[in-house]
C-alpha cells in the first residue's frame, strides 16, 4: 500500500515485511524497538507499549542521558529486552516497528559533545532506517521543534521552513534533527519505507533527569533545594510545555496511523520564562528568590505549536494542563530527593 506523503506525492509500496512473518513458527506478536528507550520520554513509551499484550518490545540505548532504573519495572519481563548499543553503530534485528527516539535532548547534553550529537542523528538515523529497509520495519522518528530554530513565524505550522543558524553552538542538534527528517524522507521516497515525524515541542513530567539543565526540570529542583529559579535573560522569551503522557498518546497515535508527517505534538499553551518561575514558585515553595542569569547563544525568543494538524489527522490534543502537570513532576523529584512531604 503506497503512503500519503505530507506533500500529496504517493511512492512505492514499502518493503515486504521480514519473511519470518510467514514462518510456522512466528509469533504474532508485534516486535517493536525503541531507541533511546531507557530516557525520558521513552521509558514512558514503553511503559504504554508494555501494557498491551500483543507488543514485545527492545530497547537499544547507551545509557548517555537515560538510565537502567527507568525500565527496571520491565527487566526480565518476558516480551522486553534491554541492550546497551549505540545507534552510530548498525544494529541488526527483526523488528517490525521503530520508535526512534535515541539522541540527547537537553541542549546542555547535546552541546557537551556536537560532533557526537550530529552522528547520533544523522548516522544514527541512517543505521535505523537501514534495518527498517532490511526488516520492512515502519519508523517514526522524534523530530523537534528546533528545526524551526529561532521561529520568524509565530505558532509555528509545519508548512514552515524555519531560521536555523547553520554554524552555532546548537546546530549540532537542529540541524542534526533537520538533515534526520531529510533522510526520512529520502527512504521513503526512494525505498518505499513507510515514515512518520513527529516534531515534539518542549516536553516535561516524572522521569527527566534532575540536573538536566533544562528549565521544567531546573525549577523544580531549585524550589525543593531552596535555591533561587535562575531566569536566562531576557525572561521574556516564550515556550509552551507538553506533559509527557500527552506526548507519548500522540506518539503512539502518529505510528499507528498512516500520516507521514511532519506532525507538531505539543501544547499550545504559551509561556515567558518568568511566568513559568512564577507558577512553581506559587505551586511549590512562596518564598523561593527568582533570580536573572545569562543565557547561551542562539536561544530561539519564542516557541508555539499550531497542532491543527495533529487534532485534524490524530484526533489527539493535549489533556494536561501546566498547573496540573507540574505537581506531579515535583511528587516525582520530591520522591527521588527523599524530600517527601511532611
Ligand atoms: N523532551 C523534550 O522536550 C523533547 C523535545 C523535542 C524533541 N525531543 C526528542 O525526543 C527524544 C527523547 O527525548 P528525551 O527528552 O526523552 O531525552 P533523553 O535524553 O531523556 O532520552 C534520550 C535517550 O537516548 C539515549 N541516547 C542518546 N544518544 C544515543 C546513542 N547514540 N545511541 C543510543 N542511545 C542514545 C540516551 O541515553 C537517552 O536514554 C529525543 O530524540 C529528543 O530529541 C525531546
Ligand atoms: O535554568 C534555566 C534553563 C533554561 N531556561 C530558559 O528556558 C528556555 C527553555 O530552555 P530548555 O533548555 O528547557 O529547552 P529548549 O527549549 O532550549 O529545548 C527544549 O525544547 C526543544 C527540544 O528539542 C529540546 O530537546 C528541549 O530540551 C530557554 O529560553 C532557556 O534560556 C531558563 O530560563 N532557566
Amino acid at each position: 500500500m503506497a503512503t500519503n506523503s505530507s506533500n500529496g506525492t504517493t511512492t512505492k509500496p514499502p518493503p515486504i515485511p521480514s519473511p519470518l512473518r510467514n514462518s510456522k513458527f512466528f509469533q504474532s506478536n508485534m516486535r517493536i524497538l525503541v531507541t533511546g528507550g531507557a530516557g525520558f520520554i521513552g521509558s514512558h513509551l514503553v511503559d504504554r507499549l508494555m501494557q498491551n499484550e500483543k507488543n514485545e518490545v527492545i530497547v537499544a540505548d547507551n545509557y548517555f542521558t537515560g538510565s537502567k532504573d527507568n525500565l527496571k519495572k520491565w527487566i526480565g519481563h518476558p516480551r522486553f529486552e534491554l541492550i546497551r548499543h549505540d545507534v552510530t553503530e548498525p544494529l541488526f534485528l527483526e523488528v517490525d516497528q521503530i520508535y526512534h527516539l535515541a539522541c540527547p535532548a537537553s541542549p546542555i547534553f547535546y552541546k557537551y559533545n556536537p560532533v557526537k550529537t550530529i552522528k547520533t542523528n544523522v548516522i544514527g538515523t541512517l543505521n535505523m532506517l537501514g534495518l527498517a529497509k532490511r526488516v520492512g520495519a515502519r519508523i517514526l522518528l522524534t523530530s523537534t521543534s528546533e528545526v524551526y530554530g529561532d521561529p520568524l513565524v509565530h505558532p509555528q505550522t509545519e508548512s514552515y521552513w524555519g531560521n536555523v543558524n547553520p554554524i552555532g553552538v546548537r546546530s549540532c542538534y537542529d540541524e542534526g534533527k533537520r538533515v534526520a527528517e531529510t533522510l526520512m524522507f529520502d527512504y521513503h521516497r526512494q525505498h518505499g519505507i513507510e515514515i512518520h515525524i513527529a516534531r515534539i515541542f518542549n516536553t516535561y513530567g516524572p522521569r527527566m533527569n534532575i540536573d538536566d539543565g533544562r528549565v521544567v526540570s531546573n525549577f523544580i529542583a531549585q524550589a525543593l533545594r531552596g535555591e533561587a529559579l535562575t531566569v536566562q535573560k531576557p525572561g521574556t522569551q516564550t515556550r509552551s510545555f507538553c506533559y509527557v503522557s500527552d506526548m507519548v498518546d500522540g506518539l503512539m497515535r502518529l505510528m499507528e496511523g498512516d500520516q507521514t508527517g511532519p506532525i507538531n505534538i505539543g501544547n499550545p499553551g504559551e509561556f515567558t520564562m518568568v511566568e513559568l518561575a512564577e507558577t512553581v514558585k506559587e505551586l511549590i515553595k512562596p518564598d523561593v528568590e527568582i533570580k536573572m542569569v545569562e543565557n547561551t547563544p542562539d536561544d530561539p525568543r519564542q516557541r508555539k505549536p499550531d497542532i491543527s494538524k495533529a487534532k485534524q489527522v490524530l484526533g489527539w490534543e493535549p489533556k494536561v494542563k501546566l498547573r496540573e502537570g507540574l505537581p506531579l513532576m515535583e511528587e516525582d523529584f520530591r520522591l527521588r530527593l527523599g524530600l517527601l512531604k511532611k
